[in-house]
């Protein structure tokens, strides 16, 4: 019997490299003989509401192509439901793509994972009644994406260094109390950053060695430092080498509570809401071609 896949599709996903990547990928998966259903998104309710249709079709799997904002969507009905996923990267970040090692530029290898057929069951963290799929974190990376999202300009990535710079000039550390488990630590520090998968902000490893499907969360508090040495770390949280530094203090946990005055979380790179933020951990919520 032939497999059949609704290809979900966000054509406004990294700037429209969802609607080019999508013929590619329905083309390797019809070639491959898979009965394939394509279902572009005009909003971002479509992506839970078209997910859910998905479900309750009887389809045998469903693919989403889109970045992190899509892959959050779709997660929050495709978790538990049992239904195999896949995921076709199209954002900027793509960081849950990353951190179950689908291939980030190259959509016919991903959708090769799809036609393959092998799954895993990986983690989802739960926080503020949302599943999130990468890192949820507040601190001094809230305050440069709330600037970020205010200006204009400039386009891309050159924005959140803009920002970044603009925010070091005036950041100061901040209180926090972090509970992990049973373990309630007051610290003043930089971030916290809670995460299933090790990346966020497109490969930045702030949960380094976090293991997707290990049933924890991984904590990472950036202890005060330098402006100078703060802004030295984004180079070396690319490539992993900031692992090991004195001031990054890693922990794991079940549960985790992060608070400090007037601080937004961010989880999947979208405001999640008013610190404090209780985390906890689904074990292998979602089902994943990888
Ligand atoms: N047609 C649409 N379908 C779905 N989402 C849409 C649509 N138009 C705009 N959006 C918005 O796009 C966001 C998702 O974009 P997505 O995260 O997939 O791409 P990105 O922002 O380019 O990548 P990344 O999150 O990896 O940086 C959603 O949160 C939603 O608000």
């Amino acid at each position: 019997m032939t497999r059949r896949i609704a290809l979900v599709v966000n054509p406004t996903s990294g700037k429209g490299l969802g609607a080019r990547v999508a013929p590619v990928v329905r083309g390797r998966l019809a070639a491959a003989g898979l009965t394939v259903d394509v279902h572009a998104t005009t909003s971002a309710e479509d992506v839970g509401r078209i997910s859910a249709d998905v479900i309750a079709s009887g389809a045998d799997a469903v693919a989403l192509i889109g970045g992190d904002g899509t892959i959050h969507l779709g997660a929050q009905v495709l978790a538990r439901s049992g239904m195999p996923f896949g995921v076709i990267p199209a954002g900027t970040g793509n960081d849950f793509a990353r951190g179950i090692g689908v291939p980030l530029n190259d959509p016919a290898a991903a959708a090769d994972l799809i036609v393959a057929g092998n799954t895993r069951a990986v983690d989802l963290a739960v926080a503020k009644d949302e599943f999130i799929t990468t890192v949820v974190a507040g601190g001094f990376d809230s305050l440069v994406n709330k600037r970020a999202n205010a200006m204009t300009w400039p386009k891309g990535n050159s924005r959140y260094t803009l920002a970044t710079l603009a925010e070091l000039r005036t950041f100061k550390p901040l209180e926090y109390v972090v509970t992990v488990d049973d373990e309630v630590i007051e610290t003043r520090a930089m971030l916290v950053a809670v995460g299933t998968g090790p990346t966020y902000g497109g490969g930045l490893q702030i949960c380094a060695g976090a293991e997707i499907d290990d049933g924890l969360l991984d904590v990472t508090i950036i202890q005060p430092v330098s402006r100078l040495t703060l802004l030295q770390m984004f180079p070396k949280l690319s490539k992993g080498t900031h692992v090991g530094h004195p001031m990054i203090r890693a922990l794991r946990g079940r549960t985790v509570r992060i608070d400090s005055p007037g601080i937004t979380a961010y989880a999947d790179g979208e405001p999640l809401g008013a610190l404090p933020v209780d985390i906890t951990i689904a074990p292998g919520a979602l089902t994943v071609y990888a």
